[in-house]
């Protein structure tokens, strides 16, 4: 069977989460930070350590088969790929901010005005589909600091706490578009096999990330009223203890409303609530 060819960035935001995401899909690979690829051993399967900005079109033209990339990076590159799985990390927003002293208020007060980016196909299409014309200034980077230096009167960039905005005396003003890192194929090796088993893999970790396994003592009378709190994969494992008026429920609780969940189970007359990671979901 032919060996894929993954990428993924070589260093940066999206390295350590996406080597942690192969790893816990039971890939055995070497992480050297100075080989740019790297053979799975146990799986036909090899890494390729990329700039992101490269990833859409390697894996476009087919030079990978698959990728790990942030969505905004895909929109710049305005490539034809497909979208497999969405991975949770990487997560943040493309805005417009200005600094805070400033007097432009409206998206109509952009007009006219200059906007320092290393987005400036997504800016455009943005701008253009609100009907604004302003001067899109393409930079490589540190974009924050242009309003400061004079060379634009707004930016578009990235934010998630909204820390490297503020240090530098800029508010967000208008969201361009939310991103987190995807999982991309070229569109021929979408329904290749081997492309097929990994996506399973994948899923299956990242169900177990957003769930908790939770096991739980409960008087027989309660369980009734606890055991309509818990969905779980199907439903609740119920145990018998060597206390004949107790049993043991065994479940999962998504992740989200994980806290809410354990104090309703107390209200409903749950104890000794053990809360344990899970690996893998495999349904
Ligand atoms: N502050 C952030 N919080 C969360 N995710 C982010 C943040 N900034 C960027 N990202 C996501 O991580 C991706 C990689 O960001 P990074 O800053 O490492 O890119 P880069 O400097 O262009 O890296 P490269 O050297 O590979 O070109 C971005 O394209 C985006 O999807
Ligand atoms: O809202 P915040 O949490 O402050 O994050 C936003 C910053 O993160 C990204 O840069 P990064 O730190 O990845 O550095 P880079 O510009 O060198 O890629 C982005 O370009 C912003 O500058
Ligand atoms: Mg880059």
């Amino acid at each position: 069977m032919k060996t894929l060819k993954i990428a993924i960035q070589k260093s940066g935001r999206l390295n350590e989460k996406s080597v942690e995401l192969l790893k816990n899909c039971g890939l055995n690979f070497e992480n050297y930070k100075s080989s740019l690829i790297s053979p799975v051993s146990n799986f036909p399967l090899e890494i390729l350590f990329l700039r992101d900005d490269d990833i859409p079109e390697y894996v476009q033209d087919g030079i990978a088969d698959l990728g790990i990339v942030g969505e905004n990076v895909i929109e710049e590159t305005e490539v034809e790929v497909s979208y497999l799985q969405r991975l949770g990390f990487g997560k943040c927003s493309l805005k417009i901010a200005v600094p805070n002293n400033n007097d432009i208020a409206t998206l109509e007060d952009l007009n006219g005005k200059a906007i320092a980016t290393t987005y400036p196909v997504i800016l455009g299409k943005f701008l253009k589909e609100k009907g604004i014309q302003s001067d899109i200034r393409t930079i490589s980077g540190s974009v924050e600091i242009s309003p400061g230096l004079g060379l634009s009167d707004a930016i578009c960039d990235l934010v998630s706490t909204g820390g490297t905005l503020k240090s530098n005396g800029l508010k967000a003003f208008a969201d361009v578009m939310s991103s987190e890192a995807i999982l991309i194929s070229s569109k021929a090796t979408e329904s290749n096999d081997l492309v097929q088993e990994l996506i399973q893999r994948i899923q299956s970790v990242l169900r177990a990330k957003e769930t908790k396994y939770v096991v739980l003592n409960v008087k027989k009378d309660n369980l009734d009223a606890v055991t309509a709190l818990l969905p779980g994969v199907k439903s609740p494992s119920v145990v018998p203890l060597a206390e004949a008026d107790w049993v043991a429920v065994h479940t999962v609780i998504p992740e989200r409303d994980f806290w809410d969940r354990i104090s309703q189970l107390k209200q409903a007359g749950a104890q000794g609530i053990v809360v344990m990671p899970i690996e893998k979901i495999i349904l």
